[in-house]
């Protein structure tokens, strides 16, 4: 299996300049896994900082941009604004966006489209809420959402795909390994019949809800998860830990 582990942090709308730096120096101290690849989602106002100041190896992340090159989009980031200041990823579609900002399947994937486009690389977030899971939804959902972002784009080359079950965020209730394997083998599977075998065996999908340093190892050794999308520990040096889960 030759898909690179892939982990990101996603800091949401947390940090201070203070807490920025103390991210970096364990980040700096680390040490992590060469055999991974690391991301730190960051807020807008800090990412030419951590741009600067990360240590080699760690990439940068904006955690949303819009889908027009520039504009009377006020509160907007670009994606040309980005590549400007050298940041090479951003992560796009969080159930947070979804839910709180109401962003639409289809907003997502013009959006996913447009930062491709733009020669960003895009981790791009799916994932059912409670209530779906519980009326049997799950796959319906999560396909239904791949699909939308299939629908705008043609190279997978550049996407991270993210499960993020939305009952698993921030509620320190972690999908078992076997509830994540389930679903990611379903979405290779989907992705395989849908938009092609080469994708379905080069994508890599992430898991995200409740990923600790406690539970990375067993999560990680399961063969379709391809690394993770960590939200409050990644604001701790614990994140080091989930980093070097698959040693
Ligand atoms: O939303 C997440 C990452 O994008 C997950 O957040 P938590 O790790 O805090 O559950």
């Amino acid at each position: 299996m030759g898909r690179k582990f892939v982990v990101g942090g996603n800091w949401k709308m947390n940090g201070t300049k203070k807490q920025v730096d103390e991210i970096l120096d364990f980040l700096k101290k680390g040490p992590l896994n060469a055999d991974t690849e690391v991301i730190v989602g960051v807020p807008a106002v800090y990412l030419d900082y951590v741009k600067c100041n990360a240590p080699p190896g760690v990439e940068v992340a904006a955690q949303n941009c819009y889908k027009a090159e520039k504009g009377a989009f006020t509160g907007e980031i670009s994606a040309l604004m980005l590549k400007d200041i050298n940041v090479g990823w951003v992560i796009l579609g969080h159930s947070e966006r979804r839910q709180i900002f109401g962003e639409t399947d289809d907003l997502i994937a013009e959006k996913v489209a447009f930062a491709l486009d733009s020669g960003l690389k895009v981790i791009a977030c799916i994932g059912e809420t409670l209530q779906e899971r519980e009326a049997g939804k799950t796959e319906e959902v999560v396909f239904r959402q791949i699909q939308a972002i299939a629908n705008k784009i043609k190279d997978w080359t550049n996407v991270v795909i993210a499960y993020e079950p939305v009952w698993a965020i921030g509620t320190g209730k972690t999908a078992t390994p076997e509830q994540a394997q389930e679903v990611h083998k379903a979405l290779r599977g989907y992705i395989c019949e849908k938009i092609s075998p080469s994708v379905a065996e080069s994508v890599r999908i992430q898991y995200g809800g409740s990923v600790t340093g406690a539970n990375c190892k067993d999560l990680g050794a399961k063969p379709d998860i391809d690394g993770f999308l960590v939200g409050g520990a990644s604001l701790k040096p614990e994140f080091v830990q989930i980093v070097n889960a698959r040693q």
